[in-house]
Order: C-alpha cells, then sequence, then structure tokens
C-alpha cells in the first residue's frame, strides 16, 4: 500500500466556496503544471477543471500515465476491470427527495414497500446462472422514518430496521448463492457498518458533492434529503474507514455544483482514502436529467467538464484507489458510435474501471441507460491498448490483505471466487444471451 499514508491530521473544516472565475488558458497551464509537481492544492484543481481544448488534451495525457502507474502498481498493468453483477433494489421508498433522483417513489406506486427475500434470492440465483459475481444492494435511505407503508411491512416481518433487512438479505444471497454482496444503503453510523461487514465483502456510499448550499438552500439539489448533508457523508466515509470497510464512493458531476466544490469534494475523497486506506474506487458519475424529477429541465453534465473531473480525480487520488465511471451513462441514447466515443474519451481520462455491469438486471437508478454488450465494452476497452477482466465487488489490494479487511466469515466466499490476481476467476461470463424483457424492472419489482 506504497502511497497509503495514516498523517494523524484532522481533516480540514468543510468551508462554503465563492464560485471561482473562468481562468485564462495560461492560468489552467501553469495550475496543471503543479498538480503534476507538487501536492494539489484546492486553488489548482479548482483552475484545472476549467481545461479545455489543447490544455484538456494536456491533462488528459497526465491522468492516462498516473492511471497506469496505478495499475502497474497494483501489478496489472493494462487491466481495465468491470463487475459482473445484479442488482436489487431492495426498496424504492426513501426518507430523502434528491431532485435529480428517479429510484424513489411514493407506496401507491410499488407492488410492496421491499421485495421480500425470496424475491431477492430470485435476482441472484439469475446472476449467478449469467456467470455474476456481485449482488448490488441499492436502497431508498431510512424509508421507515417517512413511509407507513415500509414501517408496517417490516413490523410484520418483526424487522427493527431496513438496514436489518438488508443484513438478513445479503447473508441469504452469500449463504445460498455464494454471490458477493455490495451493500450500498446511504447513510449507516459505525455500529451498523461494524455489523453489516460481516455479509458484505465491499460496501459503498456517494460523497455527492461537499456543496452544503445545495442541501440547505430551498432548489439545492439536496434541499429536503437530511442525508445529503456532506459533513453527514464525510462521516460516514470515514467510518468505513475505522470499520475496515473496503469501500466505494464518488461525486455527482452537474448537479449544480461549482468547480471549486468540485475540487473540494476529490480532495476530501483523496483525504479520506490516505488516512484510512479503505477507499478501493472513487466513482465518478455524471448527472443525467430525468423526465419525472424536480431536474428534469437541467441540462445534463457538459460531457468535457465530466471528462475533467474524472481525470483530476485520477490526478490527486493517491496510487491504489481506482477511478471507475459507469459505460451507460456515456452517448446519446440514439447514437450507439457517440456511447463507444465517449467512453474511448473517458478511458483516455484515467478511468481503470467500468463499475457493476449487469447481463440480468437493469440500472435501477439510471433506468433509461442501458448497459453496453459485454463484447462492445471490450472492443472499446480493447481499441484503447487495454483488457478488460471482470473483478470481484472487493479489489484485489484487499483480497490479498484478508486479516485487515474481510471479516472472518467471509474469507472463504472471496477466496472461492477470486483467481490468483485477486480478480474474478473464470466462470464462463454471460453463456446465454440475455432474452428481451427478462427481469426488467417491471417483471422483477415495481411498475415504473
Ligand atoms: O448500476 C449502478 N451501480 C452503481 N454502483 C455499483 C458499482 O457500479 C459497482 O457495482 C460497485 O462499485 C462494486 O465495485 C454504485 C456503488 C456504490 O458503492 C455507490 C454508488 C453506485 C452507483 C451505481 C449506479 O448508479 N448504478
Ligand atoms: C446511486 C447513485 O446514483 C447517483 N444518481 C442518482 N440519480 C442520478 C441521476 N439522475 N444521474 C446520475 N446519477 C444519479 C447518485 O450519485 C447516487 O448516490
Ligand atoms: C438509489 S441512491 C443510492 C443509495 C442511497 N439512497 C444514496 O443516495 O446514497
Ligand atoms: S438518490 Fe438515494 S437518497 Fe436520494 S432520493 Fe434517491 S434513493 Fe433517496
Amino acid at each position: 500500500m506504497a502511497d497509503l499514508g495514516h498523517p494523524a491530521v484532522p481533516p480540514p473544516a468543510l468551508v462554503e466556496l465563492d464560485e471561482p472565475a473562468e481562468p485564462s488558458r495560461a492560468q489552467v497551464r501553469t495550475a496543471l503544471e503543479r498538480l503534476l509537481a507538487e501536492a494539489p492544492t484546492l486553488a489548482d484543481a479548482t483552475t484545472v477543471l476549467a481545461a479545455r481544448g489543447e490544455e484538456l488534451e494536456a491533462l488528459l495525457a497526465a491522468a492516462a500515465a498516473r492511471r497506469d502507474e496505478h495499475l502497474a502498481g497494483e501489478g496489472r498493468p493494462g487491466v481495465v476491470t468491470y463487475s459482473p453483477k445484479v442488482f436489487v433494489p431492495l426498496t424504492r421508498l426513501c426518507q430523502d427527495r434528491c431532485h435529480y433522483c428517479t429510484f424513489a417513489t411514493v407506496p401507491g406506486r410499488l407492488p410492496a414497500a421491499y421485495l421480500e427475500r425470496d424475491e431477492v434470492l430470485e435476482i441472484a440465483r439469475a446472476g449467478a446462472e449469467q456467470g455474476c459475481t456481485e449482488v448490488l444492494f441499492t436502497l431508498g435511505d431510512r424509508p421507515e422514518a417517512r413511509w407507513a407503508a415500509a414501517r408496517d411491512w417490516l413490523g410484520a416481518r418483526n424487522l427493527t430496521s431496513t438496514l436489518d433487512h438488508v443484513y438478513d438479505s445479503a447473508e441469504a444471497v452469500l449463504q445460498e448463492t455464494g454471490l458477493l454482496p455490495h451493500l450500498n444503503p446511504g447513510v449507516m453510523d459505525l455500529l451498523e457498518l461494524q455489523r453489516l461487514r460481516s455479509v458484505s465483502p465491499s460496501m459503498g456510499m456517494m460523497l455527492e458533492t461537499t456543496a452544503t448550499r445545495l442541501w440547505s438552500q430551498p432548489g439545492g439539489a439536496h434541499f429536503g434529503s437530511p442525508d445529503k448533508e456532506p459533513a453527514l457523508r464525510r462521516r460516514v466515509i470515514d467510518d468505513a474507514g475505522r470499520a475496515r470497510v473496503p469501500f466505494t464512493t464518488g461525486i455527482l458531476v452537474g448537479i449544480g455544483e461549482h468547480r471549486a466544490e468540485r475540487a473540494q469534494s476529490l480532495l476530501l475523497l483523496a483525504e479520506s482514502a490516505r488516512r484510512g486506506g479503505h477507499v478501493q474506487e472513487v466513482i465518478v458519475q455524471n448527472f443525467r436529467a430525468k423526465p419525472d424529477t424536480a431536474m428534469r429541465g437541467e441540462p445534463d453534465a457538459e460531457f468535457d467538464a465530466f471528462v475533467a473531473a474524472v481525470a483530476v480525480a485520477r490526478m490527486i487520488m493517491p496510487l491504489g484507489v481506482s477511478v471507475q465511471a459507469p459505460p451507460n451513462l456515456a452517448g446519446d441514447l440514439d447514437d450507439s458510435a457517440s456511447a463507444a466515443q465517449d467512453q474511448a474519451l473517458l478511458l483516455r481520462a484515467g478511468i481503470d474501471d467500468w463499475g457493476g455491469v449487469s447481463p440480468v438486471t437493469p440500472d435501477h437508478v439510471n433506468p433509461e441507460r442501458p448497459w453496453p454488450g459485454l463484447d462492445a465494452l471490450r472492443h472499446v476497452t480493447g481499441r484503447a491498448g487495454f483488457t478488460l477482466a471482470p473483478r470481484l465487488t472487493i479489489y484485489p489490494r484487499y483480497v490479498r490483505d484478508p486479516n485487515a479487511w474481510l471479516h472472518p466469515d467471509l474469507v472463504d466466499p472471496v477466496t472461492a471466487l477470486a483467481d490468483q490476481r485477486g480478480l474474478a476467476r473464470e466462470r464462463q461470463p454471460f453463456p446465454r444471451p440475455m432474452t428481451a424483457g427478462s427481469m426488467t424492472p417491471g417483471s422483477m419489482t415495481a411498475a415504473r
């Protein structure tokens, strides 16, 4: 873990930042030179996020070189990864009201408040059949705090909280299918992290952004979402390090944050990663407007700004931290050539991972954006000079150090699926073509 030190300094306070002025091209070049040579500063990262044209090209080249250094250090030069997975939307009820979110809904639009344990197992088994190794649990935050339907459902089953149901379902998946759960249930406290770590080798929660004003001010994307307070989310990310949970986090680009806030968010994640050693990957995700949300009229994240954010993330994360961008949020929906082009640009910007890709379930958070086929993803990755390889939900550096990072009960399940490199053992992924309409959100879960 060469680059992951543990400086004993407390994290810097989250100050509100003014919107930065547009830098000149010369200022961008100077800031980029300093970013290459010295410890990154907020001012330089903010300026470099404005890179376009020739300056963006220079940034991409530097980020790509740093990605290559990262992969060489991890012992897998030239390997870009993805995680073959199924998505389990355990509940679409949520106490929050994020203005970009189409996933959260109301009880009247759902057949039931939660998926039953057996429905979860059905999805997991369909994934196992198709060579998946990960079951991603993504769900609304603490819906029982807002919805009687959630309280009643849990009460009828003697469950005291949504996280109890997450625990039971993850345990069942492990025991009945051998697939590895990755939990993304929103805000958790230290005790919950410690408990859930025995049924899940990795967990995650996006920081989203450090911009407190988007949470505290009416009209902000996170106004009305108690779980999106930046200071609270930072505590969860730091606590995951204390609980020694290999952790996935990241930022959402284009929800109203300005460049200084974007830079501050990435610096916060780099700092938490250095302190805890637990941040296995940072997702840089571009906002995509959804028709039935408050932000339906907002423009999608500008792609060059997003690509610059990916590259700056790579520049300032410690070596050993993967940088992930989802392939299904790239390109125009009606133009498959543009998806391949944008994916190629993400590789040039320094990503080394595509995240979860499913042959079975849609991306329930971005249901309008289908997954690229594995052949297409392999083609794009190969054309950029990389080999595409499946990984587990827990990254190789943590697989190799189980005493530090894995609950004893999980050592055997993880080892059973891992190869020599700590990636996913070959298990003939996706042998059968996906049948149209199988496991769509409509058939498996709610009417949307
Ligand atoms: O299909 C998705 N997978 C998402 N994933 C899963 C991701 O693609 C990978 O499966 C995991 O990161 C495992 O490494 C997330 C995982 C997190 O921990 C936090 C946020 C996300 C966000 C998404 C998402 O929007 N859609
Ligand atoms: C699971 C993760 O998906 C992201 N997310 C939620 N809604 C959207 C959207 N409209 N566009 C892009 N990403 C989104 C958030 O970052 C959340 O934490
Ligand atoms: C469906 S959004 C992902 C999980 C959680 N509700 C969060 O926003 O962090
Ligand atoms: S993004 Fe997560 S927390 Fe926000 S409304 Fe959607 S499900 Fe809830």
